[in-house]
């Protein structure tokens, strides 16, 4: 059997926090895979989608933003996004049509290698003029095609889509056709846990957190949640409990009906900058 024909690759997402990236990564894949969140800096890990489609298949990789690193943590953060960057078919740039452009925007563009993709994304919350303004300025950066969207209203999403399978090189699928992302199902609910503890503590420690799975049963899972300081657990934790029950309402929503979940806080002092805690969390 032969490939000839078929188109495979790998294509990373980059751009500042915030931008879209996951948003755009579930457009694409038309399922939610990666965890969307109102605050920056919540892809930890380098989540792929897979779209998958009749001769070719796409893997997506979802780079954290890239931003100046502040601990040991932030550092890997950005080793894992230049990593992603080196050893892909296609980059493709997200820059935020209703926000103005900063200097994070400027470091990832001027990071990308020629031949880039460019999407100006959130367009339905920008005006015509702006958006033509945005697309003039990006122009100087000479990539290869310029792709205004809307990740939300999906506006532009099939065009996009089309534009990168037709840059994929032939080659084999690397996943069974139907496989939409390899995330582990734990994963997958330690990040459920992290993204409902920022919801509902908002400004509270959104850097300080990590969580982990630690036991899967058939009905039972116990999902590990670690702060750096003891003053910290007691504001995950809430008056009487109430903000550990409120993630547990939000997580069940997600699960299996009658799957009991079991949170548990932990002081792990200073973990952003141990490297033995970033290794058994996976970052
Ligand atoms: N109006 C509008 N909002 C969008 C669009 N795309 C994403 N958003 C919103 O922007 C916010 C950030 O989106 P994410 O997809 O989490 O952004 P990200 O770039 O993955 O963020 P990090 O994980 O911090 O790197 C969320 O509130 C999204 O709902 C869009 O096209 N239009």
């Amino acid at each position: 059997m032969t490939f000839d024909d078929y188109r495979s690759g790998f294509v990373a997402i980059i751009g500042r926090p915030n931008v879209g990236k996951s948003t755009l990564i579930n457009s694409l894949v038309g399922k939610k895979i990666s965890i969307v969140s109102t605050k920056p800096n919540t892809t930890r890990t380098a989540i792929r989608g897979i779209i998958s489609g009749d001769g070719y298949q796409v893997v997506l990789v979802d780079t954290p933003g890239i931003h100046k690193p502040r601990s040991r943590l932030g550092a890997r953060l950005n080793n894992t996004a230049t990593d992603a960057m080196s050893d892909v078919d296609l980059a493709v740039v997200v820059v935020d049509a209703s926000a103005s452009m900063g200097p994070g925007d400027e470091r990832v563009l001027a990071s990308a290698p020629p031949g880039s993709f460019i999407v100006l994304n959130k367009v339905d919350r920008a005006s015509k003029s702006a958006i033509m303004d945005r697309l003039l300025r990006l122009s100087s950066y000479n990539m290869e095609e310029y792709f205004p969207i809307s990740a939300k209203t999906l506006e532009g999403v099939d065009e996009l889509r089309e534009a990168i399978v037709a840059k994929m090189p032939s080659g084999p699928p690397y996943y069974p056709p139907g496989v939409v992302s390899d995330t582990t199902e734990t994963e997958w609910i330690a990040e459920l846990v992290r993204e409902a503890l920022l919801e509902i503590l908002r400004e509270e420690l959104p850097h300080s957190l990590a969580t982990m799975v630690t036991e899967v049963e058939e009905s039972y899972i116990r999902c590990e949640i670690f702060v750096e300081r003891d003053s910290q657990k007691g504001i995950v934790v809430g008056h009487r409990g109430s903000n550990l029950k409120e993630v547990g309402i939000l997580v069940r929503k997600s699960l299996p009906p009658k799957m009991y979940l079991e949170l548990v806080v932990k002081v792990a002092k200073d973990w952003q900058s141990q490297n033995r805690y970033l290794d058994e969390f996976g970052l």
